[in-house]
């Protein structure tokens, strides 16, 4: 859950993350849920990186974004983009379907692999280079939270391998009724759970 601790693009825990819980409407993590038995039957598992997401931490996405004194630098995050521009150009929404418990960023890894541990004294490498900060993550091209064409889900620069990791992840995620977001490889949402509420309590520990 990457908006709980420093290892996301603006370098700090947000704002209503006070565990790494994974909150979600009851139909959406059903969905997941079967998700993840197909993917089990591969070895492959699912990994989250963010569900419900507090308005409040919206709020600081929105205040990290327009803060050019805002540190650490994480522009490994956006190597090619000016942070000030990724919610117009549509990487981080002002009303988001993570607000209303419907969407989820997440990726594939292999069953039983363990995140490598993140340092954050390190200097880490653009998040669509080689360098990125690893992941045990299936290699998807670029690293979650990459803002940059390359992250687009049908980008064409991505090596065949890359390609069908990402389509590993489409399809089991599609047969189950969730809807990729065309600009973010790891994005989804479950529109059938989705009420129109955004909600903004705080996620804490079970
Ligand atoms: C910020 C990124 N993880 C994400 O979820 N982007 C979409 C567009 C959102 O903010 O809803
Ligand atoms: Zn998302």
């Amino acid at each position: 859950m990457r908006y709980a601790g420093e290892n996301n693009f603006t370098g700090h825990a947000l704002p209503g993350y006070n565990a790494a819980e994974c909150a979600l409407r009851r139909a959406a993590a059903e969905a997941l849920k079967r998700v993840q038995a197909e993917l089990t039957r591969q070895n492959l598992s699912l990994k989250v990186y963010d569900c419900y997401r507090p308005t409040r931490a919206v709020t600081a996405m929105a205040r990290w974004a327009h803060d050019p004194n805002a540190l650490p630098d994480t522009s490994r995050f956006h190597p090619r983009l000016q942070k000030s521009r990724l919610f117009a150009l549509g990487y981080i929404a002002s009303h988001s379907a993570h607000s209303r418990g419907v969407a989820i960023d997440l990726t594939v890894v292999p069953q039983g692999s363990q995140q490598p541990p993140y340092d954050a004294t390190l200097r880490y490498g653009a998040c669509t280079s080689a360098t990125r900060a690893p992941d045990n993550s299936l290699d998807m091209g670029t690293g979650f939270d990459c803002f940059d064409t390359t992250s687009h889900t049908q980008d064409g620069l991505i090596t065949p391998q890359q390609r069908a990791n990402r389509d590993v992840l489409l399809n089991a995620m599609r047969r189950q009724g969730l809807v990729n977001y065309k600009r973010e490889w790891w994005h989804f949402s479950y529109s059938a759970a989705d009420n129109g509420n955004a909600y903004d309590f705080a996620i804490e520990p079970r």
